[in-house]
């Protein structure tokens, strides 16, 4: 799938080294650093069917930030992204607006490239539709049938024309061969995992699994829902082994980075990294990042709820997208926080200042090599965006030299 085009990336004097960045799995700042000179990126992405918003805005911009880190640190990175263009969230909105569900997912993956470009988010190089890779995910549902750590259940109302049972993923087997076990990269007890489960689309109370959380792997064709023929049946992938299986093919074993928003870390990546260990025996990835969840009017925003600030209205509505940007950086990634009135005024403001700054024509600050280094510094504490703004405000009065517009822009995504 096509992805978008990628922001200019200036050559800055000086470099970072890799970041420490905070891991969920052992909850603590590690090194995000690869073994070789390439860093892996799997980044999960939206499913489409609704626009984008600032929400997924912050989070896309929070592992932008990892990225601009590494390559001043002088790593090549490689980073693939999905699109869950087959899911029950996007079927229901399609048939509820009725529209195909093919539109729906290409207009709303449309107007998402559009925003990032704006943004200036660096795209992935792999840029991949679930509907691109049915058959290789079904034919990783077979070999953990074949491992012995997946199972068929009965599906009496899948359709004629499939074999009549979904799939599922047996985590306590998987437990005994793979270096996964519940609870490894959440670190959530059961009853937590239990009370978030079905809200994220579990189904702890399905007939016939050997254990409430064990997740869905495969869903038999039922009559309405889009299928395809595969060697384990009629029908289409879950949610989890679809990412695990394009970060294998895309990235290979143990991604340095595994990162998404912290609604994500269970079920969605926690069973991610448990498929992906099943089928190879290694650890998922280095480290398991998550983004804080953004909110507006009191509750995170998000599709089905249909509290969004759009990056597309405030664009329609003439805001700078630095303006957007530096919106997003006034706050830790890990952090929740809320949108509000006064947040896009006060980011203008800040980068009108910056603007003024940096054209001042009447003075020519020195290098500011060290401020340079103070900016570095402070995103190499887990991406510490609102320190690097406070870094240039400090100087801003002084003006800003072209050395350190360099790291502005490389570093922020910022372009004076
Ligand atoms: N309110 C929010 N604040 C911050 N991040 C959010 C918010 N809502 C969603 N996200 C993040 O935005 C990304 C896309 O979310 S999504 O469109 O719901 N899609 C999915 O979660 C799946 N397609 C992942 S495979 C995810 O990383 C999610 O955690
Ligand atoms: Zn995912």
């Amino acid at each position: 799938m096509q992805a978008w085009p990628r922001p200019a990336l200036p050559e800055v004097p000086g470099h970072s080294v890799a970041p420490l960045v905070y891991d969920s799995a052992s909850d603590a700042l590690v090194a995000a650093e690869p073994a070789g000179d390439t860093a892996t990126l799997y980044l999960c992405g939206i499913t489409p069917y609704d626009a984008t918003h600032l929400g997924h805005a912050a989070t896309y911009l929070a592992f932008d930030t990892l990225q601009r880190v590494w390559r001043d640190a002088g790593y090549a990175v490689r980073y693939a992204q999905n699109v869950t263009d087959v899911d029950d969230p996007l079927l229901e909105r399609a048939s509820r607006d009725g529209v195909d569900w093919r539109e729906l997912a290409a207009s709303e993956v449309e107007g998402f490239r559009a925003d990032m470009t704006a943004l200036g988010i660096i795209p992935p190089d792999a840029y991949v539709a679930v509907t691109e890779r049915i058959e290789p995910t079904a034919v990783a549902v077979a070999e953990l049938l074949a491992q012995g750590v997946a199972y068929r259940v009965a599906a009496p109302e899948a359709s004629d024309d499939s074999d009549g049972h979904d799939i599922y993923f047996d985590a306590t087997a998987a437990t005994d061969v793979s270096p996964w076990h519940l609870g490894q990269e959440s670190r959530l007890d059961r009853d937590a995992m239990l009370a978030i489960f079905a809200e994220r689309g579990g189904d702890p109370d399905r007939e016939g699994k050997r254990d409430p959380l064990d997740p869905l792997l495969w869903r038999a064709a039922r009559d309405g829902e889009p299928s395809w023929e595969s060697p384990v049946g009629t029908g289409r992938p879950g949610w989890h082994i679809e990412c695990s299986v394009i970060a294998l093919d895309e990235l290979g074993e143990t991604v340095t980075v595994l990162g998404g928003g912290s609604d994500l870390l269970f079920p969605h990546h926690e069973f991610s990294a448990a498929h992906s260990s099943a089928l190879t025996g290694e650890p998922a990835a280095q480290l398991y990042a998550h983004a804080g969840m953004v909110a507006y009017q009191g509750e995170k925003m998000s599709k089905s709820l249909g509290n969004l600030v759009k990056v597309s209205e405030l664009r329609a509505a003439g805001a700078d997208p630095r303006g957007i940007r530096l919106a997003l950086l006034a706050h830790h990634y890990r952090d929740d926080w809320e949108w509000t009135d006064a947040s896009l005024p006060e980011a203008l403001e800040r980068l009108t200042r910056w603007q003024a700054a940096a054209t001042a024509s009447d003075h020519r600050p020195p290098a500011q090599f060290a401020t340079l280094a103070e900016l570095r510094e402070a995103l190499h504490r887990d991406l510490d965006t609102p320190a690097a703004l406070a870094v240039v405000d400090a100087v801003a009065a002084g003006g800003l030299s072209p050395e350190l517009r360099s790291g502005i822009h490389l570093l922020l995504g910022i372009e004076l």
